[in-house]
């Protein structure tokens, strides 16, 4: 699809704080790519966005946008992609129906979600906006293993400037919760598949045999898991860490990956609320039923359906008075870990408590230890072995640390991130069979109603160039490398047939250590306490929960993490830190007009995007723009021009002054291209000359509410006047 009309460079266009920022950071990169003559185009793949492509048929003519993720999603297998990846929004239930509810009042004729589908036009609507639900994004972009790693700049300024990290101290209550068993750790099966196969799966009982899904196709060599979570086994589980939470007098809190993992883990979640609330549901179960209640949206949902319910909101009291305190997360008002099933994100969620010292924040808003319940065995070992490594040893210190970098298997949704279409939560007891075209039973489980059964797979193409990229990090490295492999799980065992051979055949099997995530985990932080640098090699997953993990600890925040994804057709996607689309951060702009968004991760992606279009399309000056991008990068550092959290303060608009000053400073002072020296000198002279001047006009704005005329969809010109204050700036951005 690519052709003579694409741009040269994409940048995405997302929801939330980051696409706040780019109303203010883009204009600046148009100006200083069409010096080169390199175009930057967006592609809309917000959720309003993402809603509004979806449903044509039910817009206007000038209401209909074009499915901007389906043109990216062909555009990243093609050599020409160059795609600057912003955080979007991984949408929740409750986060969904709040973005149609916007869009509808702005006049857009959406259909409702339907929470209890009945008609068939009402399935039909539901399976769209569920194919809008959770990380619908990302997936379809990542068509590449994932590099992710601090650059030099940015971990040496962290060591030099290290964060506040809380205490640890050895007497902590905090831990982590997993099950026994029943989960899917230890239920799970795995093949590789010899040759290509397509599956049916079924579930059989004596009297029925119904099919859950056919015809999923599998390439030759693929690793195809199955496994499930024993629903009675989650249930006891949850009402024992209750008990025991209470027990202990600390806070009881959740941490799943409702977004990311968006069917199982909403149900997971749901089973949470009913057990937190088990007298209600035992008592009043159908009424809350038929007023619309469904646990898996979370308590906040359920609160607004019984409100007016003085018997169930009585009993619901009673009980949450004999609960333990819950973690929070929003001790003001009254938002606790179980009110949204996406508010709490595993990835970010138990870093941040890690970082803190093992604290939550409780209802009484103050900071106390906390028990984190993790249910499913395959990566909570990670963080119980994290926490206990800091009850011993005491808090890291990110003045002397080392790093901790990663090589995650991405590719073409690989493990359990690409599992929703083979996820199913079990309707009847009976025997869940994957039977292969050519007859073989590959896997089989007896399940019972209520069960989360679920297939993973891994494709033996991504999983070679995971390998081989692993070896080239290590090769230009030098580092410890690990791969973060569990001989004992099944899974893990098939990836190691595919890890060991490669390895041995290129000569460095002396190179790499292969450990299950909990020895990984802790061999890691010994690591980095010593002050030197290692590489996780790891699965989906702990890609994704260790590049929150480690930069957290190391750096305070993965928003500065460069993350680069090596697409496998040759282009190359650049994704802007490893954290989400912060929404605590648009609240404060919509409150008092200041952004503490911090732009860092777009600086780096914007440097290797540039050096990435001048390695492919042999575009000399997109090299010099590059290098002068990390010049000024290290300008922002070094003198301390990042955004501050507190208004009043400079902000991430003032960010973006700076760093266009040090960038165009960077080019008028380079010698590699006298063309852009010329062009740039007058704008580096004018944005100094006017420093003062932008500095307080952009300071003039702070301290009052500002309107972006929507959340999910703002008001482009809104958006502008509020994120381009400074007349003078604009002036000469042009
Ligand atoms: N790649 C992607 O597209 C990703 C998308 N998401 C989505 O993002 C949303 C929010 O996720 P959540 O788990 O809350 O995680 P976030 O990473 O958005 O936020 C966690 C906290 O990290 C800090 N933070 C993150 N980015 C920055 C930044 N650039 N500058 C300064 N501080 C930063 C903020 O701390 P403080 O408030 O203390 O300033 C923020 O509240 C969800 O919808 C989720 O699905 C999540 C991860 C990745
Ligand atoms: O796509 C998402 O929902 C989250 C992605 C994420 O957390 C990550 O890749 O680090
Ligand atoms: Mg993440």
């Amino acid at each position: 699809m690519a052709d003579k009309n694409t741009p040269d460079i994409i940048y995405t266009k997302v929801d939330e704080a980051p696409e706040l920022a780019s109303a203010s950071l883009l204009p600046i990169i148009r100006k200083f790519a069409s010096a080169a003559g390199i175009s930057v185009g967006t592609k809309d793949i917000s959720l309003a966005g993402r809603i509004l492509a979806t449903f044509p048929e039910m817009l206007t003519e000038e209401q209909r946008i074009s499915d901007d993720l389906a043109e990216l999603g062909e555009l990243v297998k093609t050599p020409e992609a160059n795609v600057i990846k912003l955080p979007n929004i991984s949408a929740s239930v409750p986060q969904l129906v709040a973005a149609i509810k916007e869009l509808q009042s702005q006049g857009y004729a959406l259909p409702d979600y339907p929470e209890e589908p009945k008609t068939d036009a009402e399935k039909a609507v539901r399976a769209k906006y569920d194919s809008i639900k959770g990380s619908a994004v990302n997936p379809v972009l990542r068509e590449g293993n994932s590099d992710r790693r601090a650059a030099t700049a940015v971990k040496k300024f962290a060591q030099a400037n290290p964060h506040r990290m809380g205490e640890w101290t050895r007497d902590s209550k905090t831990r982590v919760a997993a099950m026994s068993g029943g989960d899917f750790f230890s239920n799970e099966v795995s093949a590789t598949l010899p040759k290509e196969a397509t599956a049916t799966i079924v579930l059989e009982n004596a009297k029925t045999e119904t099919v859950l899904k056919e015809g999923v196709k599998y390439p030759a060599g693929t690793v195809v898991d199955a496994t499930y979570m024993s629903a009675s086994a989650l249930d006891s589980f949850l009402e024992d860490e209750i008990a025991k939470t209470k027990d202990e007098g600390v806070l009881f809190s959740l941490h799943m990956k409702a977004t990311m993992m968006k069917v199982s883990d909403p149900i997971i979640f749901g089973h949470a609320v009913k057990a937190w609330l088990k007298p209600v549901f035992e008592k009043y179960g159908d009424e809350m039923k038929a007023l619309g209640v469904n646990p898996n949206s979370g308590l906040g949902d359920l609160l607004a359906r019984v409100k007016d319910q003085p018997e169930i909101m009585a009993a619901i009291e009673a009980v949450t008075a004999e609960r333990p305190p819950m973690y929070m997360v929003n001790s003001d008002k009254g938002i606790t870990n179980l009110h949204v099933p996406s508010d709490v994100i595993i990835d970010a969620s138990m870093p941040a408590l890690i970082r803190a010292g093992g604290k939550g924040w409780g209802p009484d808003g103050k900071e106390h230890d906390c028990v984190c319940v993790i249910p499913d065995n395959s990566y909570a070992p990670v963080y119980d072995a994290a926490v206990e490594f800091f009850k011993a040893n005491g808090k890291l210190n990110p003045a002397t640390a080392g790093t901790v970098q990663n090589i995650g298997l991405m590719a073409q949704k690989a493990e359990e991130y690409g599992s929703h279409p083979t996820t199913f939560e079990i309707p009847t007891d009976g025997v869940v069979k994957m039977v292969l075209d050519d007859g073989t039973v590959l896997h089989a489980h007896e399940v019972k109603a209520g069960d989360i059964w679920r297939s993973a797979s891994a494709r033996k193409a991504p999983i070679e160039d995971w390998v081989n990229l692993a070896i080239d990090r290590q090769r230009l490295t030098g580092y410890r490398a690990i791969f973060w492999l569990d001989e004992n799980r099944a899974h893990d065992a098939e990836l190691i047939k595919y890890v060991k051979p490669i390895l041995e055949a290129k000569g460095v099997a002396d190179k790499f250590e292969i450990m299950a995530p909990r020895e990984a985990t802790i061999a890691s932080l010994e690591t980095i306490t010593k002050g030197e640098n290692t590489i996780a090699i790891t699965g989906n997953v702990l890609r994704d929960y260790l590049t929150d993990l480690f930069p957290i600890l190391e750096l305070a925040t993965s928003a500065k993490m460069l993350s680069i994804v090596k697409l496998m057709q040759g282009g190359g996607l650049f994704e802007t830190g490893a954290g989400g689309s912060a929404p605590k951060h648009v609240q404060q702009l919509l409150e008092e007009d200041h952004l503490r968004w911090d732009s860092l991760g777009e600086f780096c992606a914007l440097g290797e995007s540039f050096r990435f279009l001048a390695e492919t399309k042999g575009n000399a000056k997109a090299k010099v723009l590059g290098d002068a991008v990390d010049v000024a990068t290290q300008g922002i550092l070094d003198n301390d021009r990042s955004p501050s959290r507190k208004v009043g303060q400079p902000d991430n608009r003032d960010s973006h002054y700076w760093f266009a000053r040090y960038w165009a400073e960077a080019l008028a002072a380079q010698g590699d291209d006298a063309e852009l020296a010329a062009e740039f000198a007058p704008v580096a002279k004018a944005l100094a000359d006017d420093e003062a001047k932008i500095v307080a006009e952009l300071a003039a704005v702070q301290g009052k509410p500002a309107d972006i005329g929507g959340y999910y969809h703002a008001d482009p010109a809104k958006l502008a006047a509020v994120m381009r204050p400074s007349a003078t700036l604009n002036a000469i951005i042009g």
